[in-house]
Parts: C-alpha cells; sequence; structure tokens
C-alpha cells in the first residue's frame, strides 16, 4: 500500500517511529521522513538502519517553517510528535499546548498545503473524558484534526486518528520500572492496586495505526480493543515471571493527574461508534451548526444521544494474573527478563 510514496513520520524518534519503521522499511516505500527536535536520536537511527530510504529533517511541530519543510513531495504522514508524560504536562500545560495543539495545526496546514494524501494522527485514551493537561491537550489536538477535516471534500486529502492506551513496556513506563525495582532489591511501588489500565503492545499500536492508514474517512477516529488489568494484577504477574513472588510490595498513592480508569470511547461516542471486528470507528459528527432544519426536516441525525455505556479499562475484558502473564511473555523484553536477563524497556 506504500508503494513508491514517500512518509512523514512526525515525532518519528520514538517508540510508535522505530516501530512502524520495521515493518515498512520491508515494504515497497520509496521514502520514509523521520521529523524530530532530537539530533541525537537521529544519529543512532541512521546508524541502526542504515538505510537509503530513510531521510532525517531536524525540526520541530512548534515552528511551521521546519514542518512545510520536511512536508514537500510527501504522500502520508504518521503524526506522532507528543509531549505525553502525564505528570510532566501537569506542571507545563503551555508546553503541551504549544506541542500538542498547535503543533498538530502546524502539521495539518502543511499537510493540507502540500497535498498529502492522508494523515494519521495519533492521540490517547487519556484524550477521552480528560483530567489532566496531557489528555486535555490531546483532546483539543482531535478536535483540531476533526474541525481540518471537515473542509477537505473533493481536495484528495483524508485526515484521521487513532486512540491508543498504554503501551506495555515502553520507556518510562510502569513494567521497566517495577523490573528495575525488583533488580535494585526495592519494594515494587504501587499506586492504587484497583487502578485499572488497557494493555496493548507496541505491534498492537502500529496495527491501529495502519488500519487506520488503510480504512479512514475524513474525520475518522480509530481504537482497537483491548483488555484491561489492575495496577495489583500486572505487579503479580511481573514478579511472577521473575520467580520473585514474595518481593515487597509498597502502595504509593495516585500520582498527579492520574484516573482510575482510562475511557478509549466516550458514552456519546459509543452511541454512533461503527463495530468494525477488533476495532472501533467513530466517524465524525456530520451535521453543521444550523440545528434548526434537522427539527424541520425530521432528520433522525438528531438522535446522536448517548445511552449506551463508555468503552473503558473497568468495563472492557479483564485480565487475571495468568493471562496478563500470558500477554506480557508475548513481549521479547519480558522473555528476555524471565530468562534472567537485564534488559532496557522497548523501542
Ligand atoms: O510506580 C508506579 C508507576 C505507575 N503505576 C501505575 O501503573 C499504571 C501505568 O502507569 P504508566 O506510568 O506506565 O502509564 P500512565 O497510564 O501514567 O501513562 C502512560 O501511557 C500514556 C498513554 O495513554 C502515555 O503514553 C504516558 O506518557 C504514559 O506514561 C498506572 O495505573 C499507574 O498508576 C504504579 O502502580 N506504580
Amino acid at each position: 500500500m506504500f508503494v513508491k510514496h514517500k512518509l512523514l513520520i512526525t515525532g518519528g524518534t520514538g517508540s510508535f517511529g522505530n516501530a512502524v519503521l520495521k515493518r515498512l522499511l520491508e515494504s515497497d516505500i520509496a521514502e520514509i521522513r523521520i521529523f524530530s527536535r532530537d539530533e541525537k536520536k537521529q544519529d543512532d537511527m541512521r546508524k541502526r538502519y542504515n538505510s537509503a530510504k530513510l531521510k532525517f529533517y531536524i525540526g520541530d511541530v512548534r515552528d511551521a517553517r521546519s514542518v512545510q519543510q520536511a512536508m514537500r513531495g510527501v504522500d502520508y504522514v504518521f503524526h506522532a510528535a507528543a509531549l505525553k508524560q502525564v505528570p510532566s504536562c501537569e506542571f507545563h500545560p503551555m508546553q503541551a499546548v504549544r506541542t500538542n495543539v498547535l503543533g498538530t495545526e502546524n502539521v495539518l496546514e502543511a499537510a493540507i498545503a502540500e497535498g498529502v494524501k492522508r494523515v494519521v494522527c495519533l492521540s490517547t485514551d487519556k484524550a477521552v473524558y480528560p483530567i489532566n493537561a496531557m489528555g486535555i491537550s490531546k483532546a483539543m489536538m482531535e478536535k483540531v484534526m476533526v474541525a481540518a477535516s471537515r473542509n477537505l471534500e473533493g481536495t484528495g486529502t483524508v485526515i484521521c486518528g487513532t486512540r491508543y492506551g498504554n503501551v506495555m513496556a515502553s520507556r518510562g513506563s510502569v513494567i521497566p520500572l517495577f523490573v528495575e525495582q525488583v533488580f535494585a532489591g526495592k519494594p515494587i511501588t504501587v499506586t492504587d492496586p484497583a487502578m485499572t489500565r488497557f494493555m496493548m503492545t507496541l505491534a498492537d499500536a502500529v496495527d491501529l495505526v495502519l488500519y487506520a492508514f488503510e480504512h479512514g474517512n475524513n474525520g475518522d477516529i480509530f481504537v482497537q480493543k483491548a483488555p484491561a488489568a489492575t495496577v495489583e494484577t500486572l505487579a503479580k504477574a511481573v514478579l511472577n515471571v521473575m520467580g520473585k513472588s514474595g518481593h515487597p510490595v509498597q502502595v504509593m498513592g495516585t500520582r498527579h493527574g492520574e484516573k482510575l480508569y482510562e475511557a478509549l470511547l466516550s458514552r456519546e461516542e459509543m452511541a454512533c461508534a461503527e463495530d468494525m471486528g477488533d476495532y472501533f470507528r467513530v466517524p465524525p459528527d456530520g451535521r453543521d451548526l444550523n440545528y434548526a432544519k434537522f427539527v424541520d426536516e425530521g432528520q433522525a441525525a438528531l438522535t446522536r444521544s448517548a445511552h449506551g455505556e463508555e468503552y473503558n479499562s473497568h468495563n472492557t475484558t479483564r485480565l487475571d494474573v495468568e493471562g496478563m502473564k500470558a500477554l506480557l511473555l508475548k513481549l521479547d523484553f519480558m522473555q528476555r527478563i524471565a530468562r534472567g536477563e537485564r534488559v532496557a524497556a522497548e523501542d
């Protein structure tokens, strides 16, 4: 599907960029542009992949000119650049606005101006009923994406989005943290044993973005159905895999901006979501602001009311310790930990 085309990945030096790259470099794609602020990581990637298809662009989504330059001649965009650490965005909310909201506007404007064929914007479950600055800025990013997608009929550009939840064993996340704590002989720190999170692998996240790329219409948001586990179950499963079931566990309480559970789709979205098997598609609300005409014409469009339930990490399939262990052991990272190796988080 990428035959002889050019793809730009914003924030391409991150974990998603690396994971998608491994798949796409084997395809017939003509060129992949990695756009990020991080010179050092770009240099590492250049050496690691050593591929003539890869082109590196230093820039920042906040800097419209750098985005425009990287966008020239591009066919497709995966927009992954973001500030995504919940606690740091809590302390620096305007930085989240600059990167996640205004940066997205820059990316979409440049993509539309260049006649890019398809753009997929990556969002997070934390954008649904958001309570923290990271989630609020990502929710605004989605609004910017949907608004931009409204005026594209006849232009040949399609802009859509994905949301995914926690990516297991990503750098800085809880699984490698627990593993490090065990190695260091310290108690593992559990925030709230009853807190639940969706559990996805990085491969799932890549599948989701590629699915949206293939099936997205303007303004659609895609999520993948995923199981969830409590932090207590996750902690037990990690210790079990490491053969350290008796290891001490300390409950430390909820951190800044954390929710007891995450939602991938709101109740309002579930009311109009299309079930696509492994995925849900949420189409944009196609009405304009002239509500009176819907009443006059008796159109059914106003019946988008939400009587159902949201799709969240409390009501999705719940993993028990054995189920969680099985999922953990799908990860190369955990397989190596189980063999007694000391390894860094997945990237
Ligand atoms: O010491 C810790 C740290 C975390 N947790 C718990 O483990 C779960 C996962 O925590 P992570 O820090 O791994 O993930 P978050 O849900 O906080 O958010 C993560 O996933 C997001 C995607 O939605 C973003 O990518 C974000 O940057 C990333 O940190 C949470 O319930 C958290 O409370 C603990 O029990 N103990």
